[in-house]
């Protein structure tokens, strides 16, 4: 018997795919079949690390622009009306498609719309109560496949409005019929077993008026009884446009090729079904017992893959809500890229207010291409686990911070908006000698507002902000910290104009000693190594911001490239002040100005964090001097307001953590290489 590897079956499936599209005797659905197989294949391929991402990415282009032509053509010789016609015929006669059909439009190949994700979502959450109907072609809380989503889209889609009577309009509705402008909710709750039978009537496009085709759907009640429904639906002659838009892969919305391309470009084709779930919605035929899910499945490597792929596609866009700002500042353009999205510059997101109203500097359309392209090259070494890992886990996440979220160090602040801000927002003017220094350090005793100045660029640059802890770099990623370095870096001249944020540098650029272990030692070299590379390549807009409390102990090598040090010292009286009116006026005080300057005052020698313990432990005071019985049944608008002297008690507690002796090496490590005035 003839075995044969799997290179040589995707070998021959990519010649026989390569023969059907060549060929002049397919139709042009075969063709856009064939080319839908393809563009699955190179990201399965790529995903398996049996193709670069390079070539991945040129037949992935290559592919998408055939399938689009194809999709787009009016020409009824070469389109896609033989689409149309043949989703047509599906819907007449029901279960009589060919095979070629049935495996074109399963659910494995159909590219991400939000409608489909809607319907897995609601498919998953009900697959495990269902019974398989003998002869179903769509199952409540079952996967419909593409050709009855196409069959749906095609009376409930964007235009159902246009031709359906209100009444049946209505009920309309309440089946979900995905493609209609349902939320998921709604979907569910049309889940939910009724026990009449309806008929519905509901417009085919594409077909003349008059003519009428009856698509039969047979629904299953949750528990047992069976129930038919049977919707006819008249046809309605809407041109092919019509039917283009409803019957094409791609959301609505994308009805012209150039929409078409970014949708394939924006990564959104990364996240495709689960093949497991739609492999359950395929064997609905054979059986009436009820699928236990309960038992572990088997899945194929393949299966695991997709399922592995699609919750992080999920994971990453859960991130990217939470991130500054609420953009995400990812490898593709704000949204979960995966492997096949295209790189796109950080700062060249066209809409959002939030977004605008940060300062940004915005490349031409040829450097973005420009961009991308050199993109590929650059990563090429890059493992993608560890371009996904800094995706995930490097890149910005939180709140936006402000400038006058930190109170005081307004030298600090000037020169770091000189420095980062400008040059980001006019690259033009700040060059040669005016250009920006490519590393900074802003060193001073803990507490003092080094990290909050770190999220405040990340927030304000409009840069891509990397964000990492040394400390994790020589002890999450053991043993590849030095790769994770190299990594990043690769990633951040990706996504230029970056900013590197490194907190507590020391335990990464420690002077070198004996006594160090190797794999540090040699992550330190390697940052070394890519921070000169930053710091001296001209091109390169990359800044290194790094952190620390123990300025002392940085590397004379990397203090040298850390050319901008900036002491980030106590706060002063006005600083503190700032801190408290800050924190108390988002709380129910009543502290007078005098008061308020007795607590600056008491408070001299505390750092911001001291201050902000110290506001905390006083806001805490009115709920002390409740009875304890109380504290169960007051309302909050009974708790009185804080007073001076819940700080006067918070001051017992709450102690400066920086002694004057650790001051006094900060000004001495300031006065010797600190750049402040
Ligand atoms: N200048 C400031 N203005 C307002 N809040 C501040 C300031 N400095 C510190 N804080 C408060 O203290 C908290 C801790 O500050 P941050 O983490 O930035 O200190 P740090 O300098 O990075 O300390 P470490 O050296 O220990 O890492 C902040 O979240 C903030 O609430
Ligand atoms: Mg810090």
């Amino acid at each position: 018997m003839e075995t044969s590897s799997p290179r040589s079956v995707h070998l021959g499936e990519w010649q026989k795919n390569y023969f059907v599209v060549t060929s002049s005797t397919c139709t042009p659905g075969e063709k856009a079949d064939a080319y839908r197989e393809q563009i699955l294949r190179i990201q399965y391929e790529c995903a398996n690390s049996e193709i670069s991402q390079v070539c991945a990415t040129k037949l992935f282009k290559r592919y998408t622009e055939k399938y689009s032509a194809i999709i787009d053509s009016d020409n009824v010789e070469t389109g896609l009306n033989n689409y149309a016609k043949s989703i047509l015929a599906l819907a007449g006669s029901q279960q009589a498609d060919s095979d070629k059909w049935q495996s074109g439009l399963s659910i494995n190949n159909v590219f991400k719309m939000s409608k489909v994700q809607e319907m897995m979502q609601a498919g998953k959450k009900w697959k495990e109560s269902l019974l398989k109907p003998a002869d179903a072609s769509v199952v409540i809380g079952k996967e419909p496949t593409v050709s009855e989503l196409s069959k749906l889209n095609a009376c409930g889609g964007s235009g159902e409005g246009d031709f359906l009577p209100s009444s049946v309009h209505d009920r309309h509705r309440t089946q979900a019929i995905p493609g209609s402008s349902l939320g998921h909710s709604k979907f569910q709750s049309a889940l939910l077993p009724t026990a009449t039978n309806t008929t519905k009537t509901c417009p085919t496009s594409s077909t003349p008026l008059g003519e009428s085709a009856t698509a039969t759907f047979h629904t299953t009640q949750l528990f047992g009884n069976t129930k038919k429904e049977t919707h006819s639906f008249p046809k309605t002659n809407t041109g092919p446009n019509t039917s283009l838009s409803s019957l094409s892969c791609f959301p609505s919305g994308c009805e012209n090729s150039r929409e078409r391309k970014a949708f394939y470009g924006s990564g959104t084709i990364d996240m495709l079904p689960d093949p497991i779930l739609s492999k359950a919605s395929s064997k609905t035929e054979d059986s009436d017992q009820r699928e236990d899910n309960s038992l572990p499945t088997f899945k194929t490597a393949k299966e695991q893959l997709w399922a592995d792929q699609k919750k992080k596609c999920h994971q990453s866009q859960h991130v990217s809500k939470s991130s500054y700002g609420g953009v995400k500042k990812s490898l593709g353009a704000g949204k979960s890229r995966g492997i096949f999205g295209k790189f796109v510059p950080p700062v060249s997101k066209e809409d959002g207010d939030e977004q605008n109203e940060r300062v940004k500097y915005k490349p031409t359309r040829a450097e973005s291409t420009e961009t991308a392209h050199a993109i590929d090259d650059r990563l090429k070494n890059v493992e993608p686990r560890m371009i996904e890992l800094i995706t995930n886990e490097i890149m910005d996440h939180g709140p936006p911070v402000h400038w006058e979220d930190i109170a005081g160090v307004e030298y600090a602040k000037a020169t770091i908006k000189e420095i980062v801000v400008w040059p980001m927002m006019r690259p033009d003017i700040f060059t040669g000698l005016r250009g920006p220094p490519k590393g900074i350090l802003l060193f001073g005793p803990p507490g003092t507002g080094k990290t909050l100045i770190g999220k405040c660029i990340a927030s304000q640059s409009g840069a891509t902000f990397f964000s990492i802890s040394a400390s994790s770099l020589t002890s999450k990623w053991v043993g590849e910290g030095e790769k994770m370095v190299r990594a990043l870096f690769a990633v951040a001249r990706c996504q230029q104009p970056a900013v590197i944020f490194i907190d507590e540098i020391d335990s990464l650029l420690s002077q070198r000693g004996d006594g160090e272990h190797e794999s540090s030692r040699r992550i330190k070299t390697e940052f070394l190594v890519q921070l000169d590379g930053a710091t001296t390549s001209s091109e390169d807009r990359i800044l290194v911001v790094g952190a620390t409390n123990r300025p002392q102990e940085i590397d004379e090598a990397a203090r040298r490239r850390l050319v901008k040090r900036l002491y980030i010292p106590l706060p002063e009286a006005s600083a503190r002040k700032q801190i408290v009116v800050n924190l108390m006026s988002k709380e129910l005080c009543c502290l007078r100005d005098e008061e308020i300057e007795l607590v600056v005052q008491q408070s001299d020698g505390f750092s911001g964090a001291d201050m902000t313990q110290l506001c905390r432990e006083a806001s805490l005071g009115p709920i002390r001097s409740l009875h304890t019985a109380d504290i169960a049944t007051i309302s909050p608008d009974q708790v009185r307001p804080i007073a001076y002297i819940d700080f006067e008690n918070a001051f017992r507690t709450v102690r400066p953590s920086v002694s004057p002796k650790d001051l006094e090496l900060y000004e001495n490590w300031n006065k010797t290489f600190g750049c402040g005035k």
